[in-house]
């Protein structure tokens, strides 16, 4: 088979290449459907947009803006947005292929999709940020809808820029369409259980982990990189379950207390100084450090490439349960092997966000709402089964739960494709 390469890639070494790595990892696994495997290998379709907006000075700025739809054979596509000033198209094409293979290996009707807008978001005022998100809404209108594709929060956005999009995408097409969007607040259609959803779900794929190992959640020692919506969340169940949060660390520093730190406290903190630096009830410690910290579960949950060739090897965790989308690289995942530390891959352990983003998107077209106990159950059910399904390759073809996950959800996405066929 021939195909022409493609023309818009990053710098030959970013998250789309480490995408590409783990999909070639795959398909020794995928028997016939390996023939269609240059499905995963590009996206469906990319968007790049114009951002103008006015400052608050009265000046115009324009950022760049990105809606990459990687697959949909199985659904519309489905994936957050992300604001951070490092954005690039590759990154979120990488970020949209991880969507497709975390929709499949949950089994979530969905394809993967992701969008970004390159901005320093602490830099905008809050009028200036919701010009900046009604025009990139606008822009990428022309994808959107509950029936094509359906953006959610990532990386420095919330229910307050979900709300945001929802009203412009409703306003755009003249009637209140709250199904284009999840991650809202309650009052539009939101979901409960949608805000610790991501958290909670790292919990719950760590603990199936840690049973298989006959390691107890009950004074084991976590630590977490990154403590925004999904560390912070990931803290507090954690704590909740008796586990002993020792050291936390976000984009300001990081801090370490063996005797633990109360993630609820924590959080009082951050919201109250704006991050963990200067938390007067741990000690603080070099950010490089963190991975080096003694304890049983290690939750990356801030950006990609975190752990790699160069800090893997000091890793003294059991079980790794990735929060974050890509924060490991493929060399740092052979070392990771042979160290014998169980690393729960970022398209099951974070699927939690997405799996109640799809709840809540059921919930908005029955306009009938579900309560939070019957949310989390649903959740926990739905993680519990494709952590099983995962495990089980996992064992019999003895390649990690990496691989093992790409084996589950890459043959959903290509029996979808082979299916379909190629021509309208
Ligand atoms: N929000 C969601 O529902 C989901 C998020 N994710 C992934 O989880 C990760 C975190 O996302 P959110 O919590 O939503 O973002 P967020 O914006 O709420 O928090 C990000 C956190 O990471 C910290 N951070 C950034 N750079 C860092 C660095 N170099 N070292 C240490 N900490 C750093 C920030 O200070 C902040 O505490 C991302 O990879 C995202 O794609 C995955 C699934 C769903
Ligand atoms: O909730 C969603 O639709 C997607 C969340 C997301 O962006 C992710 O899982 O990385």
């Amino acid at each position: 088979m021939r195909s022409e390469p493609l023309s818009y890639l990053g710098d030959g070494a970013g998250p789309w290449e480490i995408y590409l790595e783990q999909v070639n990892r795959v398909i020794p696994y995928l028997g016939r459907l390996a023939t269609w495997a240059e499905t995963l290998k590009r996206p469906k379709r990319v968007l790049i947009v114009d951002v103008p907006i006015h400052l608050d000075d009265g000046t115009v700025a324009h950022f760049e803006g990105y809606r990459v739809h990687h697959n949909t054979s199985r659904g519309p596509a489905k994936g957050g947005v992300r604001y951070h000033p490092e954005v690039t198209l590759s990154e979120v094409m990488a970020l949209a292929a991880w969507m497709t293979i975390k929709n499949a290996a949950v089994g979530l009707p969905y394809g993967g999709g992701k969008g970004g807008v390159r901005v320093d978001p602490k830099k905008l005022s809050p009028s200036e940020l919701e010009r900046l998100t009604r025009r990139y809404t606008s822009e990428i209108g022309i994808l959107l809808g509950p029936d094509r594709d359906i953006p959610a929060p990532d990386v420095n956005t919330s229910e307050r820029e979900m709300a945001w999009m929802m009203d412009t995408y409703s306003m755009n097409v003249g009637r209140t369409v709250p199904g284009v969007v999840t991650g809202k607040p309650i009052a539009l259609g939101g979901s409960l259980g949608r805000r610790d959803a991501t958290g909670r779900g790292v919990f719950v794929t760590a603990a199936a982990a840690a049973e298989k190992i006959g390691l107890p959640i009950e004074g084991s020692r976590v630590v977490i990189q990154g403590f925004g919506n999904v560390g912070n969340a990931a803290a507090r169940v954690f704590h909740d379950h008796g586990a002993r949060v020792v050291a936390v660390s976000d984009v300001t520093g990081a801090v370490y207390n063996e005797a633990g730190i109360d993630p609820y406290d924590l959080l009082a903190w951050v919201r109250e100084t704006g991050g963990v630096r200067g938390y007067p009830k741990a000690e603080p410690i070099p950010q490089a450090e963190l991975f080096a910290v003694p304890t049983e579960f290690l939750i990356p949950a801030a950006l990609e490439k975190q752990i790699t060739e160069q800090n893997a090897w000091r890793i003294q965790a059991r079980i790794i349960a990735e929060g974050a989308n890509g924060p490991t690289t493929p060399g740092a995942d052979d070392i990771l092997q042979e160290k014998g530390v169980v690393v729960v891959p970022d398209v099951i352990a974070n699927a939690g966000g997405v799996t109640v983003s799809y709840f809540e998107w059921v919930q908005d077209f029955n306009s009938y709402f579900w309560t939070e106990e019957e949310i989390n159950r649903r959740l926990e059910r739905v993680l519990r089964n494709a952590f099983e399904a995962v495990w089980q390759v996992h064992e019999e073809k003895r390649i990690s739960l990496r691989t093992a996950a790409y084996v589950v959800a890459a043959t959903r996405v290509l029996e979808a494709r082979a299916l379909r066929g190629l021509y309208p």
